[in-house]
């Protein structure tokens, strides 16, 4: 099948190697000149597992990249808009980049094309699409519209779209469901699978294939950000109980999760979700209910707990040290998640702003995210505000705290004593749950975590008087 992705950003580029590794002829258009030139030169502009390898793989065969979506209607039967739907000031999805692609499709179309919404969308988009079109000059003969929501996750987004859960596609016409199973036939009967040159993935043996009409996709795709971000709310709330009361929430996690009815996954307590899609699509699912008449007011609990979690970790962050100003404090983790350079909506990224604006000085570490959250940084709190460290015990030197704020495997590994010797004070901070309490107490650090009680090695903090945590507050934590 000749297709043609529009916006070649995360999912766009994502979408286009793996429609061309699953054997289909692709354009991938971008209106940005700097992309389309790291493009063509085989550069991946985003830190993202496996893509560079089928980048590689397939550029200048089955792939292409071009700025002209001229070029990509008449040379394609299948064109996917994938271009961003970034939160308006009102908190509705803003579609008008998806608005100016449609009618730069409109213009051009001279046969039978099928558009397909891969971005985000709210429900009866695709309805929006049919009108533009048709207002654009185009004649409905020569277009049907669907939509099929992209579910990856960034930092497994390769694997994801490969080996999917599922695939949903909303449709209105049977020319638009064939097209549609034609493109991912090689995933849902299990050929993919069988060949040997295979991406690695997780061992599926064919993808489930949902139809559905156009609405249903639509909702489909806000249904389930919301309700995992939702996941990630309820346990953090847990989690706000848990540490009050002196339970332990990956205990309960696993106490919970071993309900197969519930599971274990999203259910992790930490600094709130964060990211290019949770946020802005529970806010935009928000205001698409409240216009249609219903007050979701759920989701405002969602949000609310979410963006509460960076205070409760900002309060322990002032529990263990204080007072802030002028306090050294080194930060591992700038990502919104592991396995991502992306900082967009990045928790680890507003507790830094939060610290700097309280006077701390911050020394930041992060194996792939430093280029990104230096220049983030700059627009939100200025230049040279934040030092970057070019690894993480570099970056504790001397500090009065270390701070963990994205979940990479290799804050899960540090060599305890030599960070401990690195540090004035042993004091962690993990946003993350990455190691038990008992053994940073046994390695001699005060450690706070998420949802479980925070732990202070009396003996060896009695041989450090300057710590400002007293006595009194950590016997009542340890009794808590
Ligand atoms: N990032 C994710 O993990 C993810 C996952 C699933 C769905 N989504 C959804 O997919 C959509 C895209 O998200 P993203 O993260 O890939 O966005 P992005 O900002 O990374 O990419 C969008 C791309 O579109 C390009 N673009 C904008 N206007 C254009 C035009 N007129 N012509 C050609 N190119 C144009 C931009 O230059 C950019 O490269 C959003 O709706 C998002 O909610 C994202
Ligand atoms: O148990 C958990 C799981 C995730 N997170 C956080 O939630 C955010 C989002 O994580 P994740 O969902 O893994 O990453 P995204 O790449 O944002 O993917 C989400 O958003 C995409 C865009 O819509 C969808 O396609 C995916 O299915 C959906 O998982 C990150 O800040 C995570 O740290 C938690 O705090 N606890």
């Amino acid at each position: 099948m000749n297709i043609s992705v529009i916006g070649a950003g995360y999912v766009g580029l994502v979408s286009a190697v793996c429609f061309a590794e699953l054997g289909h002829t692709v354009i991938g258009v971008d209106n940005n000149p700097e992309k389309l030139l790291a493009l063509d030169e085989g550069k991946v502009p985003i830190h993202e597992n496996l893509l560079p390898e089928l980048l590689q793989r397939h550029l200048g065969h089955r792939l292409t990249f071009s700025s002209s979506i001229s070029h990509a209607v008449r040379e394609s039967d299948v064109i996917f808009i994938t271009v961003g739907t970034p939160q308006s000031a009102t908190g509705h999805a803003d579609l008008g980049y998806v608005e100016a692609v449609t009618r730069e499709i409109a213009k051009h179309i001279t046969s039978m094309k099928l558009i397909v919404e891969k971005s985000t969308v709210p429900v009866r988009t695709s309805d929006a699409i049919r009108r533009t079109m048709t207002l654009n000059g185009a004649s409905p003969r020569l277009f049907s519209v669907a939509s099929n929501p992209e579910f990856l996750r960034e930092g497994s987004a390769v694997t994801d779209f490969l080996y999917p859960d599922r695939i949903v596609i909303g449709v209105e016409d049977s020319f638009s469901e064939e097209r549609l199973r034609e493109i991912y036939s090689p995933l849902c009967d299990g050929s993919y699978y069988r060949r040997e040159d295979l991406i690695p993935g997780c061992g599926a043996s064919a993808a489930h294939f949902i139809v559905t009409n156009t609405n249903s996709a639509e909702l489909i795709k806000h249904t389930s950000n919301a309700f995992l971000a939702m996941k990630i709310s309820f346990m953090n709330a847990i989690a706000n109980i848990a540490e009050r009361v002196g339970g332990d929430v990956d205990q309960i996690r696993e106490g919970v999760g071993a309900d197969r009815r519930i599971g274990t996954s999203f259910l992790n307590a930490g600094i709130g979700y964060g990211g290019s899609c949770f946020p802005k699509d529970v806010l935009a699912f928000r205001a698409v209910a409240r216009e249609v008449g219903y007050d979701f007011d759920l989701l405002d609990a969602v949000m609310r707990i979410n963006k509460d979690q960076r205070h409760q970790f900002l309060r322990k962050v002032r529990d263990a040290l204080w007072t802030l100003r002028d306090k050294r404090i080194a930060v591992f983790g700038l990502a919104f998640k592991a396995g991502t350079d992306d900082v967009r909506e990045s928790p680890a990224i507003e507790i830094v702003e939060a610290l700097v604006n309280e006077g701390c000085l911050i020394t930041a570490y992060d194996p792939v995210a430093m280029p990104r959250a230096l220049s983030e940084l700059g627009l939100r709190v200025g230049e040279n505000t934040v030092r970057m460290a070019s690894d993480p015990y570099i970056a504790a030197e001397d500090v009065d705290a270390v701070l963990i704020l994205t979940e990479w495997n290799e804050f899960a590994s540090l060599d305890l004593p030599r960070l401990h010797s690195q540090m004035r004070l042993p004091v962690v901070i993990d946003g993350r749950n990455l190691y038990r309490p008992e053994v940073m107490e046994a390695a001699g650090f005060v450690y706070y975590s998420v949802g479980r009680a925070a732990v202070f090695p009396l003996g060896r903090l009695n041989a450090m008087p300057e710590l400002l945590i007293d006595e009194a507050a950590c016997l009542s934590h340890q009794a808590g």
